[in-house]
């Protein structure tokens, strides 16, 4: 089958020859939206859908695309399209690729915080040498982790191995080696109370929007630091704020915001005890080769359509 590809990602010669490979005849350009106008009209599948190119646009240039590949998980700006999702045009994301570099962001905040390493450094800014006297373990401390695929699940794992309890809320009910209670999302409010961290990996839907609002940081604990990574719309961002500022919770850290790059003016910025990253809790030298098996296997199988793997469910949005 002869298929045309658009990578909006540039692609070396190696990363090329493995897509032809798994589809002998396949034709592949690659370049920005801008760049690759001309070829457009032809395109049967699109790899790494552009979240600054107008959805509406895009599906007027490509009216002969079957499949999008996204290299993130989160997809809800297409999903917020309803003539995308009425469409027969297949989406698959790259959900599962995240996982280890999230944790590993997750985890080196918590320590961050727990062990008051920021102060620690800021003294040294200062040549202070100030012995901090309440650095804290996280080794028996609760986490709740909201939202258990396959981030939450590399979350799970890394804090069970620090010796942590950890309870976790989930939408279908499995057997989850690395989690000690697991919680349907009826139950949120028990998993927020007893959380000494309470840890978003949701993908963002409109169920999940506005989910942490000030009747959620209501049920958290005095000392509790919460964290987001999922989409800044969870969060309500208003409420944080007064939540961080009342003395309702301890601390939090978000890497995702409602609007991004976060605006100058946001309050957001100067809250004691808000860490923010901009956005950078999934980036990893394995990110694009992580995507690209994926989207590989998928691509052998393409024309039967049968056993793809990510491929996202648009009747539920992830
Ligand atoms: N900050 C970043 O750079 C970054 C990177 C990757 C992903 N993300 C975000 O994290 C989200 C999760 O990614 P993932 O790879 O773990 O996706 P995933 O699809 O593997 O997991 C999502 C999990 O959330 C659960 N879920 C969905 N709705 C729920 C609800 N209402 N209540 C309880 N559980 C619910 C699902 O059952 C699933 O287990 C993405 O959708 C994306 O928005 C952010
Ligand atoms: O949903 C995700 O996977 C991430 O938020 C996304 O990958 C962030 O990275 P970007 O694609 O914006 O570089």
């Amino acid at each position: 089958m002869e298929l045309h590809l658009l990578s909006f990602v540039r692609l070396n010669d190696e990363q090329i020859d493995l897509l032809h490979h798994a589809s002998p005849g396949c034709t592949v350009v690659c370049g920005r939206p801008e760049q690759t106008a001309s070829v457009m009209p032809d395109v049967d599948i699109l790899l790494g859908y552009d979240s600054q190119m107008d959805i509406d646009t895009f599906l007027q240039q490509m009216p002969k695309l079957k499949w999008i590949h996204t290299f993130s998980a989160g997809v809800e700006k297409l999903m917020a399209n309803e003539d995308f999702c009425r469409s027969d045009i297949l989406l698959t994301n790259s959900r599962g690729i995240h996982g280890i570099p999230m944790a590993e962001h997750i985890l080196g905040t918590m320590l961050a915080s727990s062990r008051r390493l920021i102060e620690a450094w800021e003294n040294q800014k200062n040549h202070q040498w100030k012995r901090l006297t309440s650095p804290d373990e996280l080794y028996g401390k609760t986490a709740a982790v909201i939202g258990l695929g396959s981030i939450g699940r590399e979350v799970a794992k890394h804090l069970k191995n620090m010796g942590m309890h950890v309870v976790a809320v989930k939408q279908k009910e499995t057997t989850e080696p690395f989690v000690d209670q697991l919680l349907p999302i009826a139950q949120i409010s028990e998993a927020l109370s007893c959380a000494d961290y309470v840890i978003v990996t949701l993908p963002l839907t409109p169920e999940t929007t506005n989910m942490f609002n000030q009747d959620a940081f209501r049920l958290m604990k005095k000392d509790a630091f919460f964290i987001n990574v999922s989409r800044g719309a969870v969060v309500n961002e208003n409420d944080l704020v007064a939540a961080l500022s009342s003395g309702m919770i301890c601390g939090a850290s978000l890497d995702v915001f409602a609007v991004e790059p976060l605006p100058e003016d946001s309050p957001l910025w100067d809250v004691p005890n808000l860490y923010i990253t901009p956005h950078y809790s999934s980036v990893s030298p394995m990110y694009l080769e992580r995507s690209l098996k994926i989207f590989r296997s998928n691509l052998q199988i393409f024309p039967q359509r049968i056993g793809m793997m990510n491929v996202v469910d648009k009747t539920r949005g992830y």
